[in-house]
Formats: structure tokens, sequence, C-alpha cells
């Protein structure tokens, strides 16, 4: 556990808004030999996004934070205009955060040294990027929102393997949104390290086949971290939209994480398909609840996943051990001298979810199987 301390800040946070500014700041870091470590976030931040923070002060000598709500990745009935922006609240919070690192950490580059002065001393968020989307799409931007000028419409970045599943269905535009936006701030920024939370797990394994396929630096593939979701006490994924649940609806949300949680309990018995059933169960007891609440609830999708394509799973891969049985060393299989995931048992599978609970649509993921080719 990182040690977090009640500490004041020698100097503001700065928040660079342009590229030059931000860029003068990457310069020097670099020239320092510093390792910079990424976490990219569209604002209203809570512990989730702390989470995120805390892993990148633990692992990099310094950790930038994006703030930008990106246009691209909202649908035209989505929520753009009213997605909660709550900047000078979200500075506070970075500004507060201290963490004194481990006396050792890996280092992304050889040649990338920690100052040794400065590994037991407390290190907080050294810089905030907070762009408008004039300096984000330089070219403009078409989305499903419309265009931002009257000819905008700069390059995209679009992946079409991982992303049409599971969120890629309900969000079409979605995926490439966040996949261009998220090149330009590597761009921008040029982390050694990203983080991403697990809540968002499709998101995170998008960007890291995007630095995979698009041969990119930094952060390369690898350096993509996903961070596991933080929760409320009562199980709820946290998530700035949370902020729309009225009390009622609040009430009700948790049932959703309680119901991919039977499931992976149901999934060690029974690795098929069939464990669906115990989601639906779940869902039809949460119905009847919402009906007394006069909350509407509507599933909006669940599925399990291979955790490498994101292809439905139907069942054990050919000549694969069910993924559950590579837990705990029970029916692994080796080929000779390899020990890849693979033989582990297969990748994990992801079981995913999205629940509509009012008008706020709420999604979450749980693991089944050994996560750690996915969850590092
Ligand atoms: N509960 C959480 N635990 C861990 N990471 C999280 C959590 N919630 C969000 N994140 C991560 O924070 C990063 C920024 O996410 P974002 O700013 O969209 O917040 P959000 O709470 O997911 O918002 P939204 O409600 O719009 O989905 C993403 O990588 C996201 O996965
Ligand atoms: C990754 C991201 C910051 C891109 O806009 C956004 O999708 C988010 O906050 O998860
Ligand atoms: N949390 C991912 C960003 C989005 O849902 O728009």
């Amino acid at each position: 556990m990182p040690l977090v301390l009640p500490l004041a800040r020698r100097f503001p946070l700065p928040v660079h808004t342009t590229l030059s500014s931000l860029r003068a700041w990457r310069s020097l870091a670099h020239e320092q030999r510093k390792s910079v470590g990424f976490v990219p976030t569209m604002g209203a931040l809570h512990d989730g996004h702390l989470s995120l923070v805390r892993r990148s002060l633990q692992e990099n000598d310094l950790t930038i934070v994006s703030i930008f709500v990106n246009p691209t990745q909202f649908a035209p009935h989505e929520d753009l205009s009213t997605y909660p922006r709550t900047l000078d609240s979200d500075l506070q919070l970075l500004s507060s955060l201290f963490v004194v690192p481990p006396s050792q950490h890996p280092q992304p580059q050889p040649q990338l040294q920690s100052q040794p002065q400065s590994q037991s001393q407390p290190r907080t968020v050294a810089a905030v990027f907070a762009p408008t989307p004039e300096v984000m799409y330089p070219s403009g931007y078409s989305s499903a929102q419309g265009t931002s000028t009257s000819t905008g419409s700069g390059t995209i970045v679009d992946l079409p393997s991982l992303s049409q599943q599971l969120e890629g269905l309900s969000r079409p535009h979605f995926f490439r949104g966040v996949s261009t936006i998220c090149t330009k701030l590597f761009n921008a920024v040029l982390p050694h390290r990203a983080y991403f939370g697990q809540k968002d797990i499709q998101q995170a394994l998008v960007i890291r086949r995007m630095c995979r396929d698009l041969l990119v630096q930094y952060p390369e593939e690898r350096e993509v971290h996903v961070v596991p979701t933080a929760r409320a006490g009562d199980g709820l994924a946290l998530s700035s939209r949370n902020a729309y649940l009225t009390p009622p609806e609040r009430a009700l949300a948790p049932h959703l994480y309680q119901a991919l949680l039977a499931v992976r309990d149901e999934w060690t018995r029974n690795p098929t398909r069939e464990v669906l059933g115990v989601f639906e169960g779940r869902m039809q007891d949460l119905g009847r609840r919402a009906q007394e609440e006069d909350v509407s609830v509507r599933l909006d999708y669940v599925e399990l996943s291979w955790g490498d394509t994101l292809d439905p799973y139907e069942g054990p891969r050919e000549g694969v051990v069910p993924p559950n049985l590579g837990q705990g060393g029970q029916g692994v299989r080796e080929r000779e001298g390899e020990q890849s995931l693979e033989v582990q048992g297969g990748a994990p599978v992801i079981l995913s979810a999205a629940l509509w609970v009012g008008k706020t649509r709420l999604i979450d993921n749980v693991i089944l199987g050994d996560d750690r080719g996915i969850v590092y």
C-alpha cells in the first residue's frame, strides 16, 4: 500500500492548456531523464481516478493527469453537454495527493534512473494537461455529435478489432473517439507509462492493441497498465456518471456487481455459458425490486468474452484447458520450457455487463480465471 500523507504542495499544480507549454514541460522531463506516468481522464475525479494516479506516482518520477471531455466519443443522444465538469475541485484533489514511492521500482528504460535522493521523498502530481477542443482537434473533428467546423474532419484512428464487440455494439462511435484522442494525448505527453481503469476494460484493451498496431513507443503496449476497479463500500464501481443516480437508483445500482460476483462464483463449478442464467435470475430479482421502488432498470448487455480477442466465449479452445482451471496451478498444461498465459489455461475470460438504471448507464466487469495477462 502506498503511504498517503496529508502534506501541502510547495508550488501550485501547473495546468497546461496549450501544446507548447505542455511540450516545454515534457522536454524538461526528458532532459532530466525523468520517467513520466500519464493518467488520461475526463475529470469529475473520484477515488477510482485517484487509484490510477497513486499507482503512477509510485512507479514514475513525474505524473501528469489530463482532464479533457472528448467530444468525439459521445453520440448525439449522449451526455456531452451535461457531463460533469469540476475542474477546480479536480485540481484541489490532485494537489492534495502525496505518495511515498517504494525505494525500488522498475524503470521503463534502462537509461531512465530515478534521482536517488528523490526516491523516499513524497511525490505529488507534477502537472495537469487541460486542453481545449481546438488544441486537441486542430483540423476540427467530425463525430457522431456533428462537425466542429464547416469543413472540420481531422484524422481519426480506428481499430476494427476489439472495438466492435460489447461497448462497441451499444456505442458504435465510442472507441474511434477514444483511440483518436488517446493517440493525440500520447503524442503530446509522450509518457513512459499510461494507466487505465479495469472498469472500462475494453477501452484499456483497445488502447493496448492500438499501441501495438501503431508501433507506439510512448507508451509501449506493455506499459499500458490496467488498475483494478475502485468500488464504493457496497460494491458499486466508482464512476463520474454515478452522480446522475437518484437515491433510490443509487440504492439499486450495486446489484450489477453482485450479479457479476454470483456468476463468477458459479463459473468455478461450471465454466460454460450456462452461468449467464445466474445473471439473468439476478436481473429478474432486480426488476422486481426496481418496480417496487418505481425505478426503471434495463439490461443493455451481459457477455462472456475471451480476454484476448473479446470474441464471445463459447467453450474451451481446442487443446486448451478451461480458463478457470489455470488458477492455483490446477489443470495447467505446459509445453516444454514454456510458461505462457495460454498454457496456464488459455486467455482469461471477461464477464462484462452494462445496465441502465434510470437515465444512467452503468458498466462493470469481472475477470474469470487468471487475470495477470490483463490487470498489471
Ligand atoms: N472505479 C474506477 N476504478 C478504477 N479506474 C476507474 C474507475 N472509474 C474510472 N476509472 C478510470 O479512470 C479513467 C478516466 O475515466 P473517466 O474520466 O471516464 O471516469 P469515469 O468515472 O469512468 O467516467 P464515466 O462515468 O464517464 O464513465 C479511465 O481509465 C477509467 O477506466
Ligand atoms: C480515456 C479517456 C480519457 C479518453 O477520452 C476516456 O475515455 C476516459 O476517461 O475513460
Ligand atoms: N469512462 C469512459 C468514458 C466514457 O464512458 O465516455
